[in-house]
């Protein structure tokens, strides 16, 4: 079945539990973050986050966003709030129309210009990442918040490669990136259990959003926005706001490191 969701008033996140009904689900994500209510939790670990540039293996527009991907290696996330070895598939961004808003997650309410994912799956349990995606210890994705201000030459690599793939469906060779010269100085952070932000929405993501953001120019924001949702001859759209609304907290408690 052909899924045509997507971030319009049509097909936008409010339509999705039609198609995806644990969009209401008991942990769906984003969520709004409230500092002061995160729990302290003395088996929190520090993070510990090792990859391999060589295994950044292409960039692509699939009509939702920008996304690297890397093929199998040596990329690995361990301690933090995960137990053994979560493998680096890709990474991609959510972002809004202006620098005011675009984040998926919040801090006490406030979005930042646009969000990071650092996608893992647990290759400790399971095969690959459609097979760890369907378990609830499956995933674990690291959120990195970018705050307008001065240019980011570590994400200029990424803009650059926009112009390669500014249509859906289009994708480019990226090679040699090492994606944690985008991480931020620390790596303290917040956790919780939810989900995919995107259909198929599975609720199989261990949630790491750091606590410091990384800098990206209005410069840098304005190419995110020359990317288009549409394909090639049709009307050009361009991709925006591309992020889904916080989702309730329910019956979940949100843990700090440290
Ligand atoms: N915003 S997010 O929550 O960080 C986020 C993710 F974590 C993802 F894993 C995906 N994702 C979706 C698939 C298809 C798989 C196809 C097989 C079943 C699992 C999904 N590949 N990666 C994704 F698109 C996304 F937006
Ligand atoms: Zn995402």
């Amino acid at each position: 079945m052909a899924h045509d969701w997507g971030y319009g008033h049509h097909n936008g996140p409010s339509t999705w539990s039609k198609s995806f009904p644990i969009a209401d689900g008991p942990r769906q994500s984003p969520i709004n973050i409230v500092p002061d209510q995160a729990q302290h939790d003395p088996s929190l670990k520090p993070l510990s986050i090792k990859y391999d540039p060589s295994t950044a293996n292409g960039i692509l527009n699939n009509g939702h966003s920008v996304q690297v991907s890397f093929a199998d290696g040596d990329n690995s996330l361990t301690g933090g709030p995960v137990q053994g070895t979560y493998r680096l598939a890709q990474f991609h961004f959510h972002w809004g129309s202006t620098d005011h808003h675009g984040s998926e997650h919040t801090i006490h309410g406030k979005p930042f210009a646009a969000e990071l994912h650092l996608v893992h799956w647990n290759a400790d349990k399971y095969a690959n990442m459609a097979e760890a995606a369907k378990n609830p210890d499956g995933l674990a994705v690291v959120g990195v918040f970018l705050q307008v201000g001065s240019s980011n030459p570590q994400l200029q690599p990424v803009v650059d490669a926009m112009a390669d793939i500014q249509n859906m469906g289009t994708q480019h060779t990226f090679s040699n990136f090492n994606p944690s010269t985008l991480l931020p100085n620390s790596l303290d952070y917040w956790t919780y259990d939810g989900s995919l932000t995107t259909p198929p929405l599975l609720e199989s993501v261990t949630w790491i959003v750091l606590k410091e953001h990384i800098s990206v120019s209005h410069e840098q924001m304005a190419k995110f926005r020359s990317l288009l949702f549409t394909k090639e001859g049709q009307h050009p759209c361009h991709m925006q706001n591309n992020f889904r609304p916080p989702q309730p907290l329910k019956d979940r408690k949100v843990r700090v490191y440290p």
